[in-house]
């Protein structure tokens, strides 16, 4: 297992930083490497986000070093989405089958969970978002089938896109993790726009669905002094309770979102005009 950390960062200083800086803050570049699990540990919600690709091996979440802890759900719940090929994952005596773009949440105090591809040819890749929690709810696997769904936007806007409610309070039981996917339509660029704030919740963005030569510019910091980040193929961002968080692609592509801190209402945002953007 491999892991880096990051700090919070206050609106004011973030206005000063350079590409370089932004970048080391907000970007995680490497989110899947072959029979790893790479893990990013922010200090915004003590958010964990990254991935766990097993392609000859079976991989087992370990506990790391920050968490102090026993074993890695000890003291939070976990949510994953598996944007490769078909696997499974095994959580203490249930094996769950994880298709494509198919969801599971896994509570507190589940001691052992392990990560398997089921074609070494066409591996799962198993996006893993996890908050703290406190209380401890089912294992549960949610696809795109038994969810919410919403169509937003339009295509004359390039923004008609369908979004997903997986792992969400209105689909699961869950502390205060909330997670779901987007897809947008052949043809339509922009996510979240007209676009929000929510200083309740920070949230992590996971683009995917991207050919390789293409890229998503993401749009962060306040909306009146924002700023963009030039995103790749399967890279993740974070986003500070205080920031927008927005995109738009040289082609369409899909994202999972992920959020936790203050209360699991999904439609708790302070949307903002276009024409105040900054
Ligand atoms: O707070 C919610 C998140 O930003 C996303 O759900 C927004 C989104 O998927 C979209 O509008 O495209
Ligand atoms: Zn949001």
């Amino acid at each position: 297992m491999k892991y880096d950390t990051r700090y919070g960062n206050h609106p004011e200083d973030v206005k000063s930083y350079d590409t370089e800086r932004l970048r080391k803050e907000f970007l995680i570049e490497r989110i899947f490497e072959e029979d790893q699990i790479h893990l990013t540990y922010t200090h915004h919600d003590r958010y964990i986000a990254g991935g766990a690709m097993p392609v000859q091996d079976s991989l087992s979440l370990q506990a790391i070093d920050p968490l102090k802890s026993s074993y890695f759900l000890e003291r939070r719940e976990m949510g994953i989405i598996n944007v490769g090929g078909d696997g499974v994952i095994e959580v203490n005596d249930q094996v769950i089958e994880m298709g494509h773009k198919e969801a599971l949440y896994i509570g507190k105090g589940n001691e052992q969970v392990l990560f398997k591809s089921l074609d070494p040819k066409n591996p799962a890749k198993f996006y893993i978002n996890s908050t703290p929690a406190h209380q401890k709810y089912p294992v549960q696997k949610v696809t795109k089938d038994n969810c919410p769904t919403v169509e937003l936007g339009s295509r004359e806007a390039s923004n008609h896109r369908t979004i997903h409610k997986l792992l969400v309070n209105s689909t699961i039981l869950t502390c205060q993790l909330q997670m779901g996917m987007t897809e947008l339509k052949n043809g339509s660029v922009w996510n979240t726009m007209p676009g929000h704030v929510h200083d309740r919740r920070m949230e992590v963005y996971f683009y995917f669905d991207l050919p390789e030569e293409q890229a998503v510019c993401h749009f962060m910091g306040q909306p009146q002094e924002s700023r963009h980040l030039w995103m790749h193929n399967e890279q993740a961002v974070i986003s500070p309770a205080w920031s927008m968080h927005s995109g738009a692609g040289t082609s369409n592509y899909t994202f999972i979102w992920g959020m936790a801190g203050e209360n699991l209402d999904y439609d708790d945002m302070d949307k903002f005009a276009i024409k105040d953007l900054r």
